[in-house]
C-alpha cells in the first residue's frame, strides 16, 4: 500500500482522498491539535510535523492554507519528500518563496504548484517572456460565496455585479487568502508584473468563475472556467482536488494515478 501525506483535512483533503480507493493509499494527515474531523479508516491523523515527516510519506499533499505552507512545507521537502501546494499564494511571501527555492537547489525536493481551480497556465508561462504582455484575472463567484466580505463591507449584491476589489496580485493573495491562490498561479505562470486581479459578485453567476484575459504581441487569448463548487464548501471549486490528484500522478509517475 502506499504512503501519502495530507496537510489539513477539509474540502479539498477529502475530495483528494475519495479520487483513490480506500485499499490503495494509507494516508497520514497532519491536523492541529485539538482538530477532530471524521476520517475515513485509511487515513491516520497526526498533529506533530515529525510524525508526517517520519511515516516517509512518498509525497504530501497540502491542502490547508497559506499559513500552513510557510509552517511545514519548507521542512517537509528539505526531508526530501515532494509535496503539492494548494494554497499557491503563500508564495507571494518573497522570503518564502526564496527558502523553498533554495532548498531544492540544495538538494531538497520538489514543490510542486498545481493549476487548481483553473487552466491554461502553460500559455502564460509562454508569453511571460513578452514584455508587452499584459493579464487580467478575474475571479466572478456568485453573492454565497462572498457573504462574509459583502457583509463586512456593508455591501449588497443581489441584484447587480459589484466590484469587491481590484489590484495586484501579492495586494489580492494578501486580501483574500484563502480564496485568490488562482490569482497568484496566474500571477507566477504569467510575472507578478504583468496581472492584475478584479474579485466580484455576481448574482448571475452559476458557479466559481475564474476568467483569464491576455494580450501580447503573441495574440491575445481569453479563458473562462466555470466551476462546481465543491459540495461541502461554496468557495473552493470542486476542480481543485481533481487538479491536486492529477498533479500527484504525474509527480510520482504511478500508473493509475494519472
Ligand atoms: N490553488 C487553487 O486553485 C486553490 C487553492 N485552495 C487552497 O486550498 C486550501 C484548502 O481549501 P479547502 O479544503 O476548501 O479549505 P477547508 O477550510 O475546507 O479545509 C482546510 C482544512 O485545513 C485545516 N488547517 C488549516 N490550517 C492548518 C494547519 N496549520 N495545520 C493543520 N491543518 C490546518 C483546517 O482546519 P481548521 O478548520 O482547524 O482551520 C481545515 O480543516 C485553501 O485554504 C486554499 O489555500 C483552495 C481552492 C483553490
Ligand atoms: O476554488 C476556487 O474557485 C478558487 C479558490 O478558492 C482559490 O483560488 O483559492
Amino acid at each position: 500500500m502506499l504512503t501519502l501525506g495530507l496537510i489539513g483535512y477539509g474540502t479539498v483533503a477529502r475530495g483528494i482522498v475519495s479520487a483513490f480507493p480506500p485499499d490503495s493509499i494509507g494516508w497520514i494527515a497532519l491536523l492541529r491539535d485539538g482538530a477532530s474531523p471524521a476520517l475515513p479508516a485509511n487515513v491516520r491523523a497526526v498533529t506533530r510535523l515529525d510524525m508526517l515527516i517520519g511515516a516517509r510519506p512518498k509525497a504530501v499533499m497540502e491542502a490547508a492554507g497559506q499559513e500552513a505552507v510557510a509552517s511545514y512545507v519548507p521542512a517537509i521537502l528539505e526531508a526530501g519528500i515532494p509535496t503539492v501546494i494548494a494554497s499557491i499564494g503563500a508564495l507571494c511571501d518573497p522570503a518564502l518563496a526564496d527558502r523553498i527555492a533554495t532548498i531544492r537547489r540544495k538538494g531538497g525536493a520538489r514543490a510542486v504548484l498545481p493549476a487548481g481551480a483553473l487552466g491554461g497556465l502553460d500559455y502564460l508561462r509562454a508569453i511571460a517572456a513578452l514584455p508587452d504582455a499584459r493579464v487580467r484575472y478575474t475571479s466572478r463567484k456568485p453573492p454565497s460565496a462572498w457573504q462574509a466580505e459583502l457583509a463586512t463591507l456593508g455591501l449588497s449584491a443581489e441584484h447587480e455585479e459589484l466590484m469587491l476589489f481590484e489590484g495586484t496580485p501579492d495586494e489580492a493573495t494578501r486580501a483574500y487568502p484563502k480564496n485568490l491562490n488562482a490569482a497568484f498561479a496566474v500571477a507566477l505562470a504569467a510575472g507578478v508584473g504583468k496581472v492584475t486581479v478584479r474579485v466580484i459578485a455576481d448574482p448571475k453567476a452559476t458557479g466559481n468563475t475564474h476568467e483569464i484575459e491576455a494580450e501580447s504581441a503573441a495574440g491575445t487569448a481569453s479563458f473562462r472556467f466555470t466551476n462546481a463548487p465543491a459540495p461541502d464548501n461554496p468557495k473552493t471549486s470542486a476542480l481543485t482536488a481533481l487538479s491536486l490528484v492529477a498533479a500527484l500522478g504525474e509527480l510520482l509517475d504511478v500508473e493509475g494515478l494519472r
